[in-house]
């Protein structure tokens, strides 16, 4: 609301005039747009620029208190023959299958992102690795019993998901990014359809 003195013709204030400006849809508008920004088009996930602010934002938490989270990261799997044989738009339902699976069994306990075509990453506040690789059993076995329905039939799909906590050695967000990402590519090599928790590489060193 402006206020605005009104004077007469010898300059005295004899009136002051209220203009008040309703900016509820402007306002509105502005938080439709932020919140537009922050998420995937498709699969209406946190997109990978939110996911990773949420990461930062956790990483710093756990830096200051020592809270600790957890990662999952999620792959479609064989998903290239999903679109080869029902094509592009049916592979985009069955992301969009995923995604709701994945919301509805995270709901509140974590942050749900798509970070990449067939990618997902879910951030698991105050879960250590264990307790994050129950819940993404729960999950790949929710995916794997759904079927996507399309106009060309009902689909089924499978996810391999890797698993990893932050730990104290950690100096950002990426390490235990990658440490999910090598879990997961662990859980492809061994015949997709499963979870696998990051576990680090027994060394020669280790050995000894
Ligand atoms: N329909 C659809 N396909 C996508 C999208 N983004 C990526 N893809 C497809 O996802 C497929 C990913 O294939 P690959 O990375 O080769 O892996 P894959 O076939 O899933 O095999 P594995 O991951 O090894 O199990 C590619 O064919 C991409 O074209 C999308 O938004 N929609």
């Amino acid at each position: 609301m402006s206020i605005l003195p009104l004077r007469d013709k010898n300059g005295v204030v004899t009136h002051f005039a209220a203009i008040e400006r309703d900016v509820t849809e402007s306002k509105e508008r502005e938080l439709e747009l932020d919140e537009m920004s922050r998420h995937d088009a498709l699969s209406d996930l946190l997109n990978r620029r939110a996911f990773d602010q949420l990461l930062e934002d956790a990483f710093a938490k756990f830096q200051d208190t020592g809270e600790v989270f957890s990662v999952l990261a999620i792959d479609i799997d064989h998903f290239k023959s999903v679109n080869d044989q029902y094509g592009h738009h049916c592979g985009d339902q069955a992301i969009c299958k995923v995604a709701e699976i994945c919301k509805k069994v995270f709901n509140t306990s974590g942050s749900v992102g798509r970070t990449g075509g067939e990618e997902f990453s879910i951030l698991i506040p105050n879960k250590d690795a264990s307790g994050a690789a129950l819940m993404a059993e729960h999950l790949r076995r929710n995916i794997e019993a759904a079927s996507v329905i399309t106009e060309k039939g009902a689909i089924r799909i499978t996810t391999s998901i890797g698993v990893s906590e932050v730990v104290i050695s950690d100096t950002k967000p990426l390490d235990l990014m990658l440490r999910a990402d090598k879990a997961l590519y662990t859980a492809k090599h061994n015949g997709r359809n499963q979870v696998r928790e990051f576990e680090p590489e027994t060394s020669i060193c280790d050995l000894a």
